[in-house]
């Protein structure tokens, strides 16, 4: 399929409204026409907005590269306004095409509704779209596009600026002096030579913080579940366990996406584990850390310094313990923010946008539909099963080598002919890549992506007999040379294993590893394996119960009555870590995943 295909998002010309829009004068401008004037007048703004002034107009809401806004510029009516407050943002956004925003100005359901089907594109000048209200963009016909790549040095030399700031009280001296005092013997920093750094996500930027660190002499592992090991073995870097990353390090340095598997991952508990006066960076994400946890941490010595440049809640409050607290070195979410970064993004998220107002389909698409209808009505279901068996297989991996093999089996009746898997591999493409990172998948990028990322799809058809009416009749996905957190989820062979079918168009998981299963995927899904004895689906149900978690499902398959058994509980919300700890601690249960799809 050609990625330019007809899709759903294209930009119809300016169409007035009752309040009139002068878009020839000035883009937006507003102007109220009463219906007591005269007619002509609305003619000639109905001719001026149509006809003269075909440009599409683009708000740009946060400061943009020059490079960025020339290269609008040659296709749009650009209004550049840095300070709009909430109110003013929903009042303009009815008049423009396109909007471009950093991280700093929340794009809501509200401004989509209050837009009137005007907006067509968001682009984010960064990676990150936390504020970017996806769904709604999506219900509303939104395209929205990011700049992925071009800020990854910067946030890898913030991360580095601060790793050394922080290790010489940089900050706190440099405070101290211009308040009149000269104290060189409470500011003696730690050296970082042949101390351990312990980069936490082996992406696009953790790789960059550690190939640095290598260069000051810094003995560097990492952890990342799904990394290729081989690709961190070229720079030198170990992969190791999470355990054993958190506890051998003097500095720890996070670099992992904000997901539901990561967030507040360095917490009470994490922090226990850490060497005494471990020191730790955070220019990923603010949520990864439980920052009153921080807190305690630092006041117990445990954690020597922080040098933070995110946080849960940006800006974080004027009195915050962890922003306010002397061993802690922050900085206003500036990682992305070099003059050369700035010029990067702004170029790439510009060509993005003036692509999309164009019709065709940028390759940072983050909300991009896959297919066009009449082929999608069809296949539809098999995609949906698709995406959600990749996000399924690769929650379920805990470490090995690396998310680096997978294959995957397409089962049908259909000859090689009748059946174009591109798009289905695309959609397990995307399920594998877009929990653990910050990549978003669509069918122009996603074999692009998987090479990027050391990701080799091999795929396998088995031909059966009978009626090619359906399409498909199962699809496999397995990931070789991983461990999982469900042992269950191995097959014989070795790899994580998992099996889906469709039933009454709705996707289906019917296998786990060896293990039969049949529950609908929607939702979220807990695996529980456990010793079959009585009152189980009791014990488990009344703890989520008692944490408001409501029971979509529950199933049991067994291997024997009183023998192991695999319980597949479907939940609405997703329950507390607390919950799934008390999960665990029932003795009969052996080991419990919770997997969002
Ligand atoms: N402060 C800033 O201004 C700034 C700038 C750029 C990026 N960022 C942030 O930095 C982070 C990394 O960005 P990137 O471009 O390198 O993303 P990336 O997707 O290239 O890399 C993320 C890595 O984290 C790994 N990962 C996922 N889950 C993990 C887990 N549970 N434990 C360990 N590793 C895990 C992934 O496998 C991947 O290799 C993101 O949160 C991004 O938003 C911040
Ligand atoms: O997600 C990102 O790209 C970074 O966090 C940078 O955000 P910013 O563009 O607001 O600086």
């Amino acid at each position: 399929m050609a990625a330019t295909s007809s899709w759903n998002f294209m930009v119809t010309p300016t169409k007035p409204s009752l309040s009139w829009k002068l878009s020839f004068f000035s883009p937006l401008t507003t102007v109220n026409v009463t219906r007591r004037q005269n007619r002509t007048a609305k003619r000639f703004v109905v001719f001026a907005t149509v006809f003269l002034d075909p440009k599409p107009t683009v708000l740009v809401a946060e400061k943009l590269g020059e490079a960025g806004l020339e290269l609008l510029k040659t296709f749009a009516n650009v209004d550049c306004s840095y300070n709009l407050d909430h109110e003013e943002l929903c009042t303009k956004i009815s008049l423009c095409d396109a909007l471009i925003v950093r991280s700093g100005t929340k794009v809501t359901r509200e401004v989509f509704e209050r837009s009137g089907g005007r907006l067509k594109v968001v682009g984010r000048a960064g990676v990150g779209i936390d504020n970017v209200d996806l769904s709604a963009a999506t219900e509303h016909g939104c395209l929205v596009v990011n700049a992925p790549t071009a800020n990854t040095i910067a946030a890898a030399e913030h991360g580095i600026a601060l790793l050394t700031a922080m290790a010489r009280n940089i900050a706190q001296a440099d405070a101290s002096i211009k308040s009149g005092k000269w104290q060189r013997s409470k500011y003696v920093g730690v050296s970082l030579v042949g101390k351990t750094l312990a980069v936490m996500g082996f992406g696009k930027v953790g790789s960059e913080v550690a190939r640095r660190a290598k260069g000051l002499g810094m003995h560097v592992i990492a952890h990342d579940p799904y990394a290729p090991a081989d690709r961190a073995r070229a720079i030198g870097v170990d992969l190791v366990s999470f355990e054993e990353a958190i506890s051998t390090a003097d500095f720890i340095s996070l670099h992992m996406p904000l997901t539901p598997a990561t967030s507040k991952m360095f917490n009470d508990e994490s922090f226990s584990q850490m060497k005494k006066g471990v020191r730790i960076v955070n220019v990923a994400r603010g949520g990864v850390i439980d920052e009153e946890a921080l807190v305690r941490a630092l006041d117990s010595g445990t954690v020597a310094q922080a040098a933070l440049d995110v946080f849960t809640e940006e800006p974080p409050s004027k009195d915050s313990k962890l922003v306010l607290h002397e061993n802690v070195t922050v900085t206003p979410h500036l990682g992305a923010s070099t003059t050369e970064a700035q010029e990067g993004v702004a170029i790439e998220v510009a060509e993005a946008v003036v692509g999309a107002l164009k019709g065709q389909l940028a390759a940072t698409a983050v909300n991009a539909p896959m297919l066009p209808a009449e082929i999608l009505s069809e296949l539809a279901p098999f995609v949906t099963l698709s995406e959600k068996l990749g996000r399924l297989a690769v929650q379920l991996v805990a470490g090995g080598r690396g998310v680096q093999s997978v294959k995957v089996t397409y089962a049908s009746a259909r000859g090689p002919d009748d059946l174009d898997t591109r798009l289905l591999r695309a959609m397990i493409t995307k399920g594998l890549i877009e929990p653990i990172s910050s990549v978003f998948i669509n069918l122009v990028n996603a074999d692009f992506s998987a090479k990027q990322r050391g990701l080799r799809i091999t795929e396998e058809r088995i031909l059966l007999d009978g009626s090619p009416e359906n399409p498909l009749e199962f699809i496999q996905v397995q990931i070789a040379n991983v461990e999982s957190k469900f042992s269950i989820a191995m097959s014989d062979s070795g790899e994580i294993k998992v099996e889906g079918r469709v039933k009454d168009g709705k996707p289906h998981l019917t296998m786990v590893g060896s293990f039969g299963v049949d529950v609908s995927m929607e939702g979220s899904l807990i695996l529980c394996r456990q010793v079959d004895q009585p009152g189980m689906v009791g014990s488990v149900g009344s703890i989520l119960g008692e944490e408001n978690v409501n029971v979509s499902f529950m199933s049991v398959g067994r291997i024997a009555p009183r023998k192991q058994a695999v319980m597949t509980i479907g939940v609405d919300e997703e329950p507390s870590k607390e919950a799934l700890k008390r999960i665990r601690e029932i003795p009969a249960v052996e080991e419990i995943v919770f997997l969002k799809l």
